[in-house]
C-alpha cells in the first residue's frame, strides 16, 4: 500500500455491510459504503489528511508569500482546499462520485485551519525562526493583529517608543519585522548600499497610476531624484523665496483679520492652510486659496483620512488595493491635480517652480519624464511638503508657547536681526538667526513630523543580511524610527526629553557643565538619511525660518484662555505624518 493510497483510502477498520442503493445524502456517512471491502475510518483519517494539507500550505506560503496580485487566488485556494480534500477522500473511499457528508467537510475545515494556524504560530515563536533571537512581545511575534491595533489608532510612534524602552535597540515588532534604533546600524538600513524601501511603499502611489519619487527604488529612483535635487538646489530655492514671501504676507493678513473677529485662533489650521497654498503654488503654479476661501474642497480631512487608510493598508501589502472602490479613500486632491496638470502644461509658469524642474523644462535630461509621472510627483510635492512642514511649524509653536523663556529669547533675536520696519523675509540674514535655527532643530528632534517613517526591506534574492548583530532573512521589514533615536539619552543629552534649543548652539566651549550638550547628529533622522532622505529639507527649513520670522516680528502669541495646552501632545496621532489637533492661541499685534 503506497503512502498516497494510505492517505486517501483508509484500510484499517473492518466494515459494516452496506446496501448498494445508498447512493448519497448525509446518511451515507452513518452507513458507509462497503467499497472494495474497505471501511473509511474518516473521523481519524480526515483529520490526518487535513492536518498534513495544512502543514503543506504553511510550507507553500512560507516559500511563496502571496502578493496583492494573487491575493484572491490564494484566499480561494485556502477556502477550497478542505472541501476538495473531503470530496476526494470520500469519493476514493466509497467509490462513488458524490458530495461528502457535512460532518466530514466540517472535520476537514477545522483540522486544516487549526493545523495551519498552529504550525504558523509555533514556527514564529520557535528557535527555528530566523528572527528568533530578536526580542519582542510574544503577541507581536505571532501575528500582526496587536501591532495593527496600535497603527489603526495612530499610536505606532508611542508603541515603538515603549517597545524599545522595554526590549532595547533591536525589537521584533511583528512576525517578520524589526525596529532598529542603533546609530551604528543607520547606514546599513538607510544609507547608500543599505536596504531599499519596503513592500508597504506601494500604497503611497496613486492607485493604478505611475510611481512617484517616494515609491521608487534603485536606478529609477536615482534618475528621478536628479530632477528633484535640481528643484531643491540653492538657485531654485532663491526662485521660491518670493512665492513663500507672498503667501507669508497673506498669512499675516489672515491672522490680522482673525484678531479682530475672534478671541482664539486655531494656529494648526492656519499653518495647514498656509502650507497647502504655498506648496500647491510650487508644485503646479496653480495654488489653492485656503487662507482666503477656507478648505472648500475638504482637502485636509480628506488627506488625513486617506493617509489613515494608506497606512493601515501599507501594513497589509498582500491585500489588493481597494482604495478606488471606497469613495472615502479617494483623495479630493487627485481630480484637482489632474486639472492643474493640464492647465500647467497649457500655461507655462513665469517662475521656475518645482514643476519646471520635474518636467525638465530646461531640457537637461536625455529621457524626459511623462506628464503622468510629473503629475504624480507634483501631487507628492503638495502632500510631502505641506503636511510635514505644517506639522513641524505647529510643533514649534506649541513648544515655544509652552516655554516662554525660549519664546522670549527667540523674539529678541528676531527683533535684533529684523528690527521694526525691516523686511523679516530677507533670507540673506538667515545665517544670523542661530537661535531660530536651533529652535526648529529642537522641535524636529522632540516632535518629528514623521516619527516612525517607513520600513525598509531585505531584498528578495539577496540571501539575507546582517544588521545590528542579527541575521535578517529576505523580505524582513526593517524600521528605523526617528523619534526613538531622538529621545535616546545616549544620543542627545542631558535633558533629553526637554525642549532645550541651546543644545544645538555648540555649547561645548562653555565651561559650565550644565551647558555641555551631547548631540549625535548621525542619530538625528527627522529628514531620514541616505539616498532617499527628504528631498525638500532645505526648502522646509527656509520656509519655516521665513514664516517664524514674519509671525514673531508682527505678533505676540500666547495660548488662548481655557485651552488645555498641556494635553496637546497626548492627542497627536501618527499616520506616517503626525496629525495634530488645534492649538488655540490668542494673538495681538506688536507695537514696536
Ligand atoms: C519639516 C518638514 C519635512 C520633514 C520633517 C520631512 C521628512 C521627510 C522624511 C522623513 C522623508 C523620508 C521618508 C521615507 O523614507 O519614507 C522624506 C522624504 C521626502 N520628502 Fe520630506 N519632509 C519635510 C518637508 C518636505 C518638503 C517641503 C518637501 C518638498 C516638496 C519634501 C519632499 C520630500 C520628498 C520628495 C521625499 C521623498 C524622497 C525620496 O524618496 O528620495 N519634504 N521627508
Amino acid at each position: 500500500m503506497d503512502f498516497f493510497r494510505f492517505l486517501f483510502i483508509s484500510q484499517v477498520v473492518p466494515v459494516r455491510e452496506f446496501s448498494p442503493e445508498d447512493q448519497g445524502g448525509d446518511d451515507s456517512y452513518k452507513k458507509p459504503v462497503n467499497y472494495r471491502g474497505l471501511y473509511p475510518s474518516f473521523p481519524i483519517m480526515i483529520h490526518l489528511q487535513a492536518g498534513l494539507l495544512g502543514l503543506a500550505n504553511h510550507l507553500l506560503f512560507h516559500k511563496y508569500e502571496p502578493t496583492d496580485a494573487i491575493f484572491g487566488q490564494a484566499i480561494l485556494l485556502l477556502l477550497l482546499e478542505p472541501l476538495v480534500l473531503s470530496f476526494m477522500s470520500w469519493t476514493y473511499s466509497t467509490g462513488f462520485v458524490r458530495l461528502p457528508p457535512h460532518q466530514l467537510v466540517f472535520s476537514a475545515y477545522t483540522t486544516f485551519y487549526a493545523i495551519l494556524m498552529t504550525s504558523i504560530v509555533l514556527y514564529r515563536v520557535s528557535p527555528f525562526h530566523p528572527l528568533a533571537k530578536v526580542p519582542g512581545p510574544i503577541s507581536f511575534k505571532i501575528t500582526k493583529f496587536a501591532p495593527l491595533w496600535y497603527h489603526w489608532q495612530g499610536q505606532q510612534s508611542s508603541l515603538f517608543m515603549s517597545l524599545h524602552a522595554q526590549y532595547g535597540p533591536v525589537v521584533r515588532v511583528a512576525p517578520n519585522e524589526i525596529s532598529v534604533a542603533d546609530v551604528d546600524a543607520v547606514g546599513a538600513v538607510l544609507g547608500s548600499g543599505g536596504l531599499p524601501k519596503g513592500a508597504a511603499y506601494i500604497r503611497f502611489r496613486v492607485v493604478s497610476g505611475p510611481e512617484n519619487l517616494v515609491t521608487m527604488n534603485g536606478d529609477p529612483h536615482a534618475a528621478r531624484r536628479r530632477l528633484w535635487n535640481r528643484a531643491m538646489s540653492t538657485d531654485a530655492l532663491q526662485e521660491y523665496e518670493s512665492i513663500v514671501a507672498s503667501r507669508a504676507h497673506e498669512l499675516v493678513d489672515a491672522l490680522d483679520a482673525q484678531i479682530s473677529t475672534k478671541g482664539a485662533v486655531d494656529m494648526t489650521q492656519w499653518l495647514n492652510f498656509f502650507s497647502f497654498d504655498f506648496m500647491s503654488d510650487l508644485g503646479f503654479a496653480a495654488g489653492f486659496n485656503m487662507m482666503k476661501e477656507g478648505d472648500v474642497h475638504k482637502l485636509w480631512p480628506g488627506l488625513h483620512l486617506h493617509m489613515r487608510g494608506v497606512c493601515i493598508l501599507s501594513h497589509l501589502p498582500w491585500i489588493p488595493d481597494i482604495r478606488n472602490r471606497l469613495p472615502w479613500f479617494t483623495m479630493p486632491l487627485w481630480p484637482i491635480a489632474r486639472k492643474w496638470s493640464a492647465n500647467r502644461l497649457r500655461n507655462p509658469s513665469q517662475k521656475k517652480d518645482i514643476w519646471y524642474h520635474l518636467m525638465d523644462e530646461a531640457g537637461l535630461e536625455k529621457v524626459k519624464p511623462s506628464l503622468a509621472e510629473v503629475g504624480a510627483d507634483a501631487v507628492l510635492t503638495v502632500i510631502a511638503g505641506a503636511d510635514t512642514t505644517s506639522c513641524a511649524l505647529a510643533a514649534l509653536f506649541w513648544l515655544l508657547l509652552s516655554h516662554p523663556e525660549c519664546y522670549k529669547r527667540l523674539q529678541q533675536e528676531i527683533d535684533v536681526i529684523y528690527p521694526s520696519g525691516s523686511d523679516p523675509l530677507d533670507v540673506s540674514k538667515h545665517s544670523q538667526l542661530r537661535y531660530l535655527a536651533a529652535c526648529i532643530q529642537e522641535a524636529l528632534r522632540l516632535l518629528p513630523p514623521a516619527p516612525v517613517s517607513g520600513a525598509r526591506e531585505v531584498p528578495h534574492g539577496s540571501g539575507g543580511t546582517e544588521i545590528a548583530g542579527h541575521f535578517l532573512p529576505e523580505g524582513t521589514q526593517v524600521w528605523a524610527p526617528p523619534k526613538v533615536f531622538h529621545l535616546n539619552p545616549s544620543y542627545f543629552s542631558p535633558r533629553t526629553d526637554e525642549f532645550v534649543p541651546e543644545r544645538w548652539l555648540n555649547s561645548k566651549k562653555d565651561d559650565d557643565e550644565e551647558n555641555v550638550f551631547k548631540n549625535d547628529t548621525n542619530a538625528f533622522l527627522a529628514f531620514s538619511y541616505g539616498p532617499a532622505n527628504c528631498a525638500g529639507r532645505n526648502l522646509a527649513r527656509q520656509e519655516m525660518m521665513m514664516v517664524m520670522s514674519i509671525l514673531l516680528q508682527t505678533f505676540d502669541f500666547r495660548f488662548a484662555d481655557g485651552f488645555d495646552w498641556e494635553k496637546w501632545p497626548e492627542r497627536l496621532t501618527t499616520f506616517f505624518v503626525t496629525i495634530r489637533p488645534p492649538i488655540e492661541v490668542s494673538i495681538t499685534r506688536r507695537g514696536l
